[in-house]
């Protein structure tokens, strides 16, 4: 009883400093026909959450633990197979679904990046790794249809959000998973490799090349991390560094090159969700502030984030969200590997995007209105 009374106490202490608000799904996430009360209160709070911060934590989502683990574990036996048969899978032009390695992708424009993903962007068998890894498909697509599920259930707590029918966001969003001709949604695993420094006198390209090589490590972190920021200031009596450069302080710089976990950038979707096995170096820009901030790790839950397309719809009362994932300054950290999971939301391809589908806030109204008051007094005055 103690025991998980102090247990509950540092929970809360750690979640207190979190910068993400935290939104209970009572386990209905991923019902075909959510709980109607829940998602009218979901709605509510990602109203404050998402205008105020981009993003909230989903717990009791209906996603279990262990399904996203074992999701990780394909994805690390994907990695482990030799090169010539991830070759089979390498993501092609024109599609994203698919494997792309460690090095291929610059999300900032300029940074390489240290990670292996796999994007499905269909359930379609053949574009899947079943045969050298039976079980992949079976596993990843319920997974997949689980992740759509809560995404249906978003898209219409974010309706209610916005005072638009419940059904609004739904239909626009009819043809997720049906592959990127149809519909962009994505779920993409991701695995971050271990970083140790290379040792003085080694090539440069050791970074991307030797040190992506995969270390076959389970997901290992599942604790609750939310380390309170850390203040330069403090650290370092005598650097005189402005705020702007806080963001560096928090980056491990590899002696020997420019590179990333992943660079700074914002989804281009309706909204993500991504689950994570451990921080492993995940910032966010709040809107508004121009220091990165460390999201923190509630082991099981996930976060949701905007994207451009719903910054767009909503005339940016739900700002998109600028994040990446830079090299841990800790050593212990940075030298574990990380899993992660993103499921990018997006509308059908056919749809038009227009602020004019939602209806205006009074503060909107009231702009508009001035405007055009402007504009009619300009013409009779010029008439
Ligand atoms: O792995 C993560 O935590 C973030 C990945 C991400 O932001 C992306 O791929 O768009
Ligand atoms: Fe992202």
């Amino acid at each position: 009883m103690l025991k998980t009374k102090t247990s509950d106490d540092k929970l809360d202490t750690l979640l207190s400093r979190s910068a993400v608000p935290i939104i209970d799904l009572a386990h209905c996430g991923t019902e075909e026909v959510p709980v109607k009360s829940v998602v009218n209160r979901v709605g509510h709070q990602l109203q404050k959450a998402l205008s105020e911060k981009g993003m909230a934590l989903l717990v009791n989502h209906g996603i279990s633990d262990e399904k996203l683990k074992t999701a990780w574990d394909h994805l690390d036996d994907f990695v482990d197979l030799e090169a010539d048969v991830k070759q089979l899978y390498i993501r092609s032009d024109g599609d994203n679904h698919g494997y792309v390695s460690p090095g291929n992708e610059r999300f900032d424009g300029k940074t390489p990046e240290l990670r292996h993903a796999f994007n499905i962007c269909t359930l379609n068998v053949q574009n899947l790794p079943e045969e050298p890894l039976p079980g992949f498909t079976d596993h990843i697509s319920a997974l997949a249809n689980d992740f759509k599920a809560l995404a249906s259930f978003i898209l219409q707590a974010l309706a209610v959000s916005l005072d638009i029918p419940p059904t609004f966001f739904l239909e626009k969003h009819s043809r997720m998973m049906s592959g990127d001709h149809d519909n962009m949604t994505t779920l993409r695993m991701l695995y971050y490799p271990p970083i140790v420094d290379d040792e003085p006198g080694h090539g440069q390209n050791e970074v991307i090349k030797g040190r992506c090589q995969y270390s076959y490590q389970r997901c290992l972190s599942d604790q609750p991390d939310f380390r309170p920021e850390r203040n330069p200031l403090e650290d370092e009596p005598d650097n005189m560094q402005t705020n702007g450069k806080d963001a560096e302080m928090s980056e491990h710089k590899l002696p020997n090159g420019e590179v990333i976990r992943c660079g700074a950038h914002v989804d281009y979707g309706t909204f993500t969700l991504l689950a994570q096995d451990s921080e492993g170096g995940l910032e966010v820009k709040l809107p508004g502030s121009e220091k990165w901030t460390r999201v923190g790790h509630l082991p099981g839950a996930i976060l949701v984030n905007c994207g451009e397309i719903l910054s767009i719809w909503t005339r940016e009362r739900y700002p998109a969200l600028q994040h990446r994932v830079v090299i841990p300054e800790q050593e212990h950290i940075r030298s574990r590997g990380r899993h992660s999971i993103a499921f990018f939301c997006h509308p059908d391809n056919i749809t038009m995007i227009s602020p004019n589908d939602l209806p205006q806030t009074d503060a909107e109204q009231s702009t508009t209105c001035l405007k055009q008051r402007k504009k009619s007094f300009k013409a009779a005055k010029e008439r």
